[in-house]
């Protein structure tokens, strides 16, 4: 049994060891060629998984992708074949949550803000739409979900149409990528919607690029007065519009799920689905070969006010560091993936115990994530 694995799923060698032989490919440039001997092929992201990468293997039983999106895969394609897909919904939508929150309080600081009572439009309601939802929610913000799909069904949830989102405050887009259906994503934002946004406005996003028309979104950002830009994801990556970069006040290589946590649950999730097919019992937990956290606990004595959240969350995940070190490499050959491909071991907010004093402050930590002790 042949394991054809991306280099870039962490600790999925020592995982997946017992269940085959391992090889490692990169997840961007590998080729049909390279997999024609492969059993079970598990991916992220980058890799397109369609006719063309598979027409020379015969043998593939088995794919998985380690992350939240699918549109990289052509699903009704493996289905034809008979073959097995795995996805790992919800791995890492409390990575991509907690990227959100230190970026609005990134912006606050920076535009003097209080976040109390400002309003939130959060497009998309599932996993990740919906951490966001909670934590921002916590931080005193007014939060609307928008999410069509989940408004026809029971989901009891209070449900506003995409013209109330566009008058929010903040808008943190968390919708898949997919261009059919009755709801397609893919230029979501288009050039009328773009022209819809004032200077006052925040938008964030972390889904895909491509729910954004990014060069309408440069001719809006060149035309004056525009919105903050808080943008993880781009059209066309890893060869993005560099002309929208000096626009941004936060921009990063698509790495808002990068928390070792959240990509360790992938790996997890596609270990179990791959015992399950083959019938093996799903001996081994990921979470005993994660490390310990460098800081991992702190005293609390204070009663919580915005700047002191900000500072527990930075002491943990700081977003402006990952933008920092995205500007200063972009511009080298690679500089997108290179980033992505050595980012550095990001823990999630869970990690870190907080010590309270008083009683009142738990409500708040508890639900960014934080673990709490009294
Ligand atoms: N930047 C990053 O590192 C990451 C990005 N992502 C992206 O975020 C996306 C969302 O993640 P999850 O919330 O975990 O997925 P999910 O599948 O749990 O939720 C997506 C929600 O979007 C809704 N939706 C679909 N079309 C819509 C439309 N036109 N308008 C409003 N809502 C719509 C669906 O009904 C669903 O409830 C993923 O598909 C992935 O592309 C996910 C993880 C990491
Ligand atoms: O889970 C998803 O969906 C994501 O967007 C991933 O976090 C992106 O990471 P890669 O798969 O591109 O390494």
């Amino acid at each position: 049994m042949k394991i054809y694995l991306d280099s870039n799923i962490p600790y999925a060698e020592k995982m997946f060891a017992g269940l085959g032989e391992i090889v490692l490919f990169e997840g961007r440039s590998v080729t049909a060629d390279d997999l024609v001997d492969a059993d079970v092929l598990l991916v992220r992201s980058i890799t397109k998984v369609n006719q063309a990468l598979l027409s020379k293997n015969e043998r593939l039983q088995f794919v998985g992708t380690a992350t939240i999106g699918t549109d990289h895969v052509d699903q009704a394609y493996l289905a034809d074949r008979g073959i097995k897909f795995t996805s790992a919904p919800g791995c890492n939508k409390k990575s991509v949550a907690q990227y959100v929150v230190s970026a609005v309080l990134v912006h606050a600081e920076k535009h003097l803000i209080n976040l109390q009572g400002k309003s939130v439009g959060i497009v998309g309601a599932g996993n990740t739409g919906s951490a966001v939802f909670h934590k921002l929610t916590a931080l005193g913000m007014k939060c609307h979900l928008c999410d069509p799909i989940l408004a026809n069904t029971d989901d009891p949830r209070t449900f506003v149409d995409l013209n109330k989102i566009m008058e929010c405050d903040f808008i943190s887009l968390h919708v898949p990528l997919t261009r059919d259906g009755e709801y397609p994503t893919h230029h979501l934002f288009d050039q009328q919607r773009l022209r819809q946004l004032s200077q006052d406005q925040v938008l964030i996003n972390t889904a895909r690029g491509e729910v954004i028309d990014n060069q309408a979104l440069l001719q809006r950002v060149e035309s004056g007065s525009q919105p903050s830009l808080i943008l993880d994801v781009w059209e066309n990556e890893p060869n993005i519009e560099m002309a929208l970069l000096p626009y941004t006040e936060i921009a990063t290589p698509h790495i808002a799920g990068y928390s070792l946590e959240g990509k360790a649950n992938g790996t997890e999730v596609l270990y179990r689905a791959l015992c399950q097919h083959l019938g093996k019992e799903a001996k081994l937990k990921v979470s005993s070969l994660l490390p310990q956290a460098v800081v991992d606990n702190i005293r609390v004595n204070s009663p919580l006010n915005q700047s002191l959240v900000k500072s527990l969350v930075h002491l943990v995940y700081d977003v402006r560091r990952d933008d920092h070190i995205f500007r200063m490499g972009i511009a080298s050959p690679d500089g997108f993936d290179n980033m992505r491909k050595h980012y550095r071991e990001r823990r999630e907010f869970s990690t870190l115990t907080v010590s309270l004093d008083l009683q009142q402050n738990d409500h708040l930590l508890a639900a960014l994530g934080f673990s709490i002790k009294h």
